[in-house]
């Protein structure tokens, strides 16, 4: 059967990256993107302010809804402190056995977890299969439509803490409009917008970092 996209992404970045370079492994797939196939990667510009955000933030638990390829796995995870590990949740096998492999290239298997299955299914499992106790950090850029009904899962089951950092991609494009409806008006969240563009275009997209107030 014909490759993916992603495979043809994997096979770029084994032929254009260096094995255990992790920034080489993001400047390959940026490349794949815009000289061969676009991809929805978060890409360079927003993935500058997701690099920012995690920077500031130094988190220990860190949680990624919607592995896709690895791109944004690979940006978060070259960033934490030595023995900081992020999950990442994936449920097409396909998408989740191309970003173990670009994971790996990069040299960051040994920072990255990364489950197989819905957000919907494993959320509520944090606590008991990795121990978590509540997320410092957590990425969303899965189904736009699983962003609100996951941040609620996160209230109710006990997972954000006073000061927890959500940051959402794609806010503008393709818009997660009742997610930000949410977030920008609930008391329990202080939220501000990232203004960029939708990966390797010019069209307005964004990131929304919301913190949890407790
Ligand atoms: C509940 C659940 N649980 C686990 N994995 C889940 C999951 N829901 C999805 N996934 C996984 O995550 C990825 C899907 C990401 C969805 N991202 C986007 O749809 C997206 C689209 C664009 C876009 C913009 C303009 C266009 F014209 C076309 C596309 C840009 C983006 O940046 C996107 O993120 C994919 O690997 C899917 O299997
Ligand atoms: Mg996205």
């Amino acid at each position: 059967t014909r490759s993916t996209r992603p495979q043809r992404m994997l096979k770029a970045v084994q032929k254009n990256g260096t094995k255990g370079n992790p920034e080489s492994v993001i400047s390959a797939i940026d490349y794949f993107c815009k000289h061969s196939e676009w991809a929805m990667n978060v890409g360079d510009e927003k993935g500058s302010i997701l690099d920012s955000v995690v920077t500031e933030v130094n988190p220990s638990t860190v949680l990624e809804l919607g592995t896709y390829c690895g791109y944004s796995t690979v940006r978060i995870a070259r960033l934490l402190s030595p023995g900081t590990k992020l999950i990442t949740l994936e449920f097409n096998p396909v998408n989740a056995a191309v970003a173990r492999q670009i994971i790996a290239y990069a040299g960051l298997q040994d920072k990255v977890i990364l489950v197989e299955g819905s957000s919907g299914d494993l959320i509520p499992q944090m606590k008991e299969r990795f121990g978590i106790m509540t997320f410092d950090f957590i990425f969303l850029d899965h189904w736009k439509d699983r962003y609100l009904p996951d941040i609620k899962l996160f209230e109710e089951c006990g997972l954000l803490r006073k000061g927890s950092v959500l940051l959402a991609d794609n806010v503008i494009c393709p818009g997660t409009p009742e997610y930000l409806e949410y977030v920008r008006n609930s008391p329990r969240y202080e939220s501000k917008y990232y203004p960029a563009h939708l990966e390797y275009t010019k069209v307005e997209d964004g990131l929304e970092k919301s913190v949890f107030l407790g």
